[in-house]
């Protein structure tokens, strides 16, 4: 497999480039750190970190001498020692992939590691989640998903310890951790994947609020700020809570507006002014405000709705922001802005319909302060925070689904212009 590896590189530049969850947008030189044969013979199955223009990536590599044209769609390249794929389509590798990551248990990784008290099955039948994210993850049967991280970060991982902190604290609304894929690189042990309860039969809140009854999805938002409401308070209760001083609003703000310049938007150049004005007015805000550990990634795609109750799932943070940032306490807020922002982004795609926007938006807030703080008594923060993400989004559409920018765009018209989005 090691030759095949040395000839890899050139192939895997160009399938790279095409990948949802790779984070550039041109690919130089793909250097090999690691290479580790999981499953030997025909198939086999190679787990690789690669290093690319100075990020770290995780792939899970196929070989096979005669590839199926089944999975002809997955192939790389072909090497003298068989074709090269994305091992992920391969249903009857990935089913061994658990096991062969367990048996390598106490060593230096990749490598599994069940939670105390899970039961995890091996060998179940496998199969890749169609809609690749900023990640991959493969589902088990019907009880378990196995996320993979694409882009691999060494640290401690809200992921995995959001979810540790949530369950010992009894935390509903979230689904059960069952074990962790994980290797020790550059000295620190760094999460490569988390396995979690798999929920049968759910429905994620962005494809209920697209493809649904319009009016019966307001009762749902008011029920989705109930369940984040409560998440936070669990969070507040692992981690702890504070009220930020003053100073701490002058951070959020040069934060925002050091987001603002890093993001680099041209789009938003005639609206510049009025966003830093916006970050600026937190400046003279007094509180009380709430500073803990959120969600920090939280829209409709979050959201599983599954026998009448929504699980909040993909406890990452922005993927794009450090570990460090992402570790960090926020203001609760930031949940409930970004979830308005998904809230506007439902109404706006397809038919604009501002008056559903705003129904939902209430629903939700509503459901929020049945449990904490009503998010409505913060309009400032809430605006500035909400201004920050469709910020982010214009970004992120013009690098992913440039047919969307009018949607973040139009929302920030809305919000500046003393609108709620
Ligand atoms: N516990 C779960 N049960 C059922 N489906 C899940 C579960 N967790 C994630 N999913 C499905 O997998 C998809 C991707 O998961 P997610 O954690 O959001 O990955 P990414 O980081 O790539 O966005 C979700 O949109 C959802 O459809
Ligand atoms: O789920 P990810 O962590 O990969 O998040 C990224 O992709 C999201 C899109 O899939 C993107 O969300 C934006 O589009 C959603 C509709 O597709 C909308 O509900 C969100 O409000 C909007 O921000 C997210 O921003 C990005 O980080």
């Amino acid at each position: 497999m090691n030759t095949a590896v040395d000839t890899l590189g050139t192939a895997l530049a160009q399938w790279l480039v095409g990948q949802r969850w790779y984070a550039g947008t041109d690919v130089g030189e793909v250097r090999v750190e690691r290479a580790t044969t999981l499953v030997h013979g025909d198939p086999a199955l190679l787990h690789l970190l690669v290093q690319v223009d100075g990020e770290r990536y995780q792939l899970l590599l196929g070989r096979r001498a005669t590839l199926p044209d089944d999975l002809a769609h997955a192939w790389i390249c072909d090497t003298p020692e068989g074709a090269v794929y994305a091992a992920t389509h391969d249903g009857e590798l990935m089913s061994r992939l658990l096991g062969a990551l367990r048996d390598r248990a106490g060593g230096p990784g990749p490598a599994f590691d069940p939670e105390p008290g899970a039961h995890v099955v091996h060998g179940l039948p496998a199969r890749v989640v169609a809609v690749e994210q900023s990640n991959t993850s493969l589902v088990f049967g019907d009880r378990h998903i196995l996320k993979l991280y694409r882009r691999i970060l060494p640290g401690p991982h809200p992921d995995v310890d959001l979810h540790r902190a949530l369950h010992d604290v009894g935390a509903q609304h979230v689904a059960r951790l069952q074990g962790v894929v994980s290797a020790h690189l550059d000295g620190v042990p760094t999460v490569l994947g988390v396995l979690q309860e798999y929920l049968p039969g759910c429905h994620d809140g962005w494809t209920l609020a697209t493809t649904g009854d319009r009016d019966a999805f307001v009762p749902e938002a008011a029920a989705l700020g109930r369940s984040v409401a409560r998440v936070h308070a669990a969070l507040a209760r692992a981690f702890g809570a504070r009220n930020p001083a003053v100073s701490d609003l002058n951070d959020t703000a040069d934060h925002l507006h050091r987001r603002l310049t890093a993001l680099g938007v041209p789009e938003l150049a005639d609206h510049e002014p009025a966003i830093r004005a916006a970050y600026d007015r937190l400046r003279t805000l007094r509180g009380p405000f709430v500073l803990q550990r959120v969600h920090g990634d939280l829209h409709l795609g979050q959201a599983l709705h599954t026998n009448g109750r929504w699980t909040l799932i993909d406890f990452e943070g922005e993927p794009g922001r450090p570990l460090e940032e992402r570790n960090a306490p926020r203001h609760a807020l930031q949940d409930v802005a970004t979830m308005l922002r998904s809230f506007d982004y439902a109404a706006h795609h397809g038919e604009p319909d501002p008056k559903w926007a705003s129904a939902l938006r209430e629903a939700f807030c509503a459901g929020y302060a049945a449990v904490l703080d009503d998010p409505r008594d913060q309009p400032v923060l809430l605006h500035a925070l909400e201004l920050d993400k469709a910020v982010y989004e214009v970004a992120y559409e013009r690098a992913h689904r440039p047919d969307w920018i009018g949607i973040p765009l139009g929302a920030i018209t809305r919000i500046l212009g003393g609108e709620t989005a």
